[in-house]
């Protein structure tokens, strides 16, 4: 598909194949490319999808760093890598932006694959200073003569691992340039006292600056800055350059500019736009939030986390209900997560809401702080399982496997809206430490039980006994219709949903043992999940049945529609009928 933007033969972009060409460009050619850059941001992002406000703020700061620094050579990491597509135009790409994050099309992160100019594809924030000190370490252990450069939001800066980074790096002489592109914004108002301190920086005059967090700490700093004056961050990143050692480098910017809609959006400055006619239907997170703030109204000692993400993850309609309740902690998740072990013991009921893929960075705080202790934090992970168009660092596709690990961790898999309600309500009066996922998008239709057997739901039985599949949460709709089919080719399937997958439910065992084989399916990775857990639970209950594990592998999936993604991987109706004949043949 071609933009609405033609991309005639004037278009400054069409004259910069690579970084190189910016070098010529007037003062004059330069306000027309950033604004073609533009035009070309708000005719694509809406309809691709994508994160249009941060990249609408980086346009003259990602023009002037080409301009100054010599990428490839000179390393340019971007943290978080959502703000990137600016670079992308201006590495060679331009041409490629009307396929964003589709499947086969440019990534919306940095991509080793696309460009020697990518470096870091990890969209999980707080990284890139802890990646600027390795580099810088690689260059003066193997040849200098090359700089390293970190492209940090404000954000980002209040991710722990970022400040682990500044303490090495500002021990050290290195010429890392530390580009800390601060628009006050994560995705609401950036939280905590860095959010603070850096907007009393932002608006105070470079010459009454004479000391700051980060001189404190040891590092050079140049600044504040107009992120929107490509002049201005050149002169700044020159002067940076030539200080030789560590230097933050403060530009000024803000989220959305250029594009009054963005500008305007009181929530996130349209930080991350669906694509064009997804609409918007009921949402799995929606469900959570407005249930949660049911909950909190007669549980006056639940209280919320979010890591920066209250509108993502739903927790908005509860701070709002309950403003002293709710706690946004930055882009902090190991913070998050102990914080919530500390509201616990002191007798309070946290639920800590974040995306699956965002787990990982706290799972130590999960095993040893919550856990452990046996506490009473309740996870809900949004995004869980395949998420689609924001590629393998997004994919929720890990949490089932890292949970079980979990000892006294209860894990609960909604399939409708009606099960996260009540699974919800179970979780939050639950002894000790649950956790809760379901994937993104629309919420599914509700699949009733035909009946019951101990704490598992039985969605669809026949006379026959052939074939017990045990669906875990969202994929018991593609499980019914799978079993449907067959019974029309005289196969007979039971179709289970245990609703808590994790640990393992007795009444399964006790359901193999009632049928001949077993498949069960998982929106996550086979390796560790819960699959393997059922074949693990009936083998040590000395039952024969052989188990049939159908789940996502152990690798890094790409971007593209979860639908896609799901049925490429058998996770789809067609794909478990499939399974299912196999496992009888
Ligand atoms: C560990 C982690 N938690 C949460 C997120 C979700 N997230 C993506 S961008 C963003 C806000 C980033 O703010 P900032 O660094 O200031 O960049 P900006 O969007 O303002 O350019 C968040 C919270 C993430 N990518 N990584
Ligand atoms: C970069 C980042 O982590 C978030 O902005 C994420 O891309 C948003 O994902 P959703 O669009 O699924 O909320
Ligand atoms: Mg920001």
């Amino acid at each position: 598909m071609t933009d609405t933007v033609a991309w005639s033969a004037l278009s400054p972009l069409r004259a910069v194949a690579g970084p190189e060409d910016l070098l010529c460009l007037s003062r004059a050619e330069l306000l027309a490319l950033a604004k073609d850059i533009r035009a070309r941001l708000v005719a694509t992002v809406p309809r691709t999808g994508g994160h249009l406000g941060p990249n609408l703020g980086v346009v003259e700061l990602t023009i002037a760093l080409h301009r100054v620094f010599r990428s490839p050579v000179d390393r340019v990491v971007f943290d978080t890598g959502h703000q990137a597509y600016v670079h992308k135009m201006l590495t060679g790409r331009a041409g490629l932006l009307s396929d964003l994050r589709s499947a086969g099309g440019l990534s919306g992160y940095p991509s080793r694959a696309e460009s020697r100019h990518d470096l870091v594809e990890n969209s999980h924030a707080s990284t890139a200073l802890s990646y600027a000190h390795g580099l810088a370490e690689a260059a003066r252990l193997r040849g200098g003569g090359r700089h390293v450069v970190a492209v940090v939001g404000d954000g980002a800066l209040t991710g722990g691992m970022a400040w682990e980074a500044l303490n090495n790096i500002a021990a050290t002489a290195h010429p890392i340039v530390v580009v800390l592109n601060d628009n006050g914004r994560s995705y609401g108002a950036t939280a905590g006292a860095v959010g603070r301190r850096l907007a009393e920086l932002r608006v105070t005059r470079p010459e009454r600056i004479t000391s700051n967090v980060f001189t404190e700490l040891g590092l050079a700093y140049l600044g504040p800055v107009d992120g929107h004056d490509v002049e201005a961050v050149e002169d700044a990143l020159r002067a940076a350059k030539s200080t030789g050692r560590p230097v933050v480098v403060h530009c000024l910017t803000r989220k959305g500019r250029g594009h009054p809609p963005a500008e305007a959006d009181p929530v996130d400055r349209m930080h991350a736009v669906s694509p064009a006619g997804r609409s918007g239907g009921i949402g799995w997170t929606s469900v959570f939030g407005e249930h949660l703030r049911l909950l909190a109204a007669e549980r006056p000692d639940l209280v919320c986390l979010t890591a920066a993400m209250l509108h993502p993850t739903g927790l908005a309609a509860v701070a709002q209900a309950f403003p002293g309740r709710v706690f946004d902690v930055g882009i902090a998740e190991q913070h998050a997560l102990t914080c919530a072990a500390g509201m616990a013991m002191g007798g309070l009921r946290p639920v800590v809401a974040v995306y699956s893929t965002f787990l990982c960075r706290a799972v130590d705080q999960v095993l040893l702080d919550v856990a452990l202790h046996r506490l009473p934090v309740t996870l809900v992970l949004d995004r869980a399982g395949v998420t689609g168009e924001d590629g393998p660092s997004h994919h929720g596709t890990w949490d089932l496997a890292v949970l079980r690990l979990v000892p006294g961790m209860r894990v609960a898999a909604p399939r409708d809206g009606t099960r996260l309600r009540g699974l919800l309500a179970e979780a939050v009066s639950a002894d000790g430490p649950t956790a809760l996922r379901f994937p993104k998008g629309r919420v599914a239709s509700d699949v009733p039980a035909v009946r019951t057997c101990g704490g598992v739901d039985v969605l669809h039985e026949s006379r026959r006994r052939d074939v017990l599949l045990v669906a875990v949460g969202c994929l018991a709709a593609d499980a019914v219709a799978a079993a449907t089919a067959l019974d029309h080719e005289g196969i007979g399937v039971t179709v289970a949903d245990p609703r808590w997958v994790l640990p393992v439910d007795p009444a399964v065992v006790a359901l193999a043992a009632d049928h001949r084989r077993m498949v069960c399916v998982e929106d996550g990775v086979r390796s560790g999940g819960v699959g393997e857990a059922v074949a693990e639970a009936v083998r040590d209950a000395g039952l024969p049945t052989p188990v049939h594990v159908l789940g996502l592998p152990r690798e890094f999936l790409p971007h593209g529609a979860r639908t896609d993604i799901l049925r490429a991987h058998g996770l789809d109706s067609a794909g478990i009928a499939d399974a299912i004949r196999g496992a009888l043949s």
